[in-house]
């Protein structure tokens, strides 16, 4: 079963255009795992241009499902990772000034640090995984550094999909297989959407978990949270 994890990210950024809680990304959470999200994921950034500290803090005991932290691991998100205690943490190697995430890690050149730094939230007993471009060559050095799991980036399949979706898929299939020889967990996300998951979610063997935002919180202004959460299920569903 592959689960749906909300990034409840673009609920902050409307609430932060007006400085006060509306909408309320507490209050969304809650709706989004009463309407059948199986996790929760944010992604807070150095500026707090969307979640900010203390939604991180005020979200860990409403989120009974999976919780997901996802960030660069820079000392004041490890310290923050540590004390909230989430489910799963996801490291992105985002730049501050970043739009959006926009690459995987290259674990080669990392290995040192990205082994460090999941060996403390290894001891924490926090589950442990980096995001990852779709380059099979890459899984080995992911191993090494001790991570349970890989999350594919998926915006590369996103953005051919439309064109060649056999092509846009093939490097994410040839990843995921390796990641499977090398007994890693597989995660995906990043620009999936109601029209891309499904393709997606049947070519990728033992996918436990996509986690959507922008494309979900944008079809959900016109089709409502719920209806759209149980959209999302309906394309992972495997009968
Ligand atoms: C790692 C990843 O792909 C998502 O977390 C994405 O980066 C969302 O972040 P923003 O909402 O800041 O674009
Ligand atoms: N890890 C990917 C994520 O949380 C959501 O990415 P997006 O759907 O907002 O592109």
């Amino acid at each position: 079963m592959t689960k749906l994890s909300v990034n409840i990210n673009k609920i902050a950024t409307i609430r932060n255009a007006r400085g006060a809680e509306l909408p309320s990304v507490t209050e969304a959470a809650v709706k989004l795992q009463e309407f059948g999200a199986q996790g929760i994921t944010i992604h807070p950034r150095p500026d707090q241009r969307h979640i900010t500290r203390k939604d991180v803090y005020d979200l860990k005991p409403l989120v009974h499902t999976e919780f997901n932290i996802e960030g660069n691991p820079h000392r004041p998100f490890i310290d923050m990772v540590l004390e909230v205690k989430p489910e799963q943490v996801t490291f992105v190697p985002d730049g501050e000034d970043a739009i959006t995430s926009n690459a995987g890690w290259d674990c080669e050149k990392n290995l040192g640090f990205l082994k460090n730094v999941i060996a403390e939230f290894k001891n924490a007993g926090i589950r442990t995984s980096i995001f990852l471009d779709p380059k099979p060559e890459m899984v080995k050095f992911a191993k090494e550094t001790g991570a349970d799991r890989i999350e594919l980036y998926t915006e590369a399949y996103a953005t051919h999909y439309l064109k060649n979706k056999e092509e846009a898929i093939k490097p994410y299939i040839e990843t995921a297989l390796e990641a499977q020889k090398y007994g890693l967990g597989i995660n995906a996300g990043h620009d999936l959407s109601l029209e891309n998951l499904k393709y997606f979610a049947d070519h990728i063997p033992n996918l436990l978990e996509v986690s959507i935002g922008h494309a979900l919180i944008s079809e959900a202004l016109y089709m409502g949270l719920e209806n759209t959460v149980q959209a999302y299920l309906k394309r992972l569903a495997k009968w």
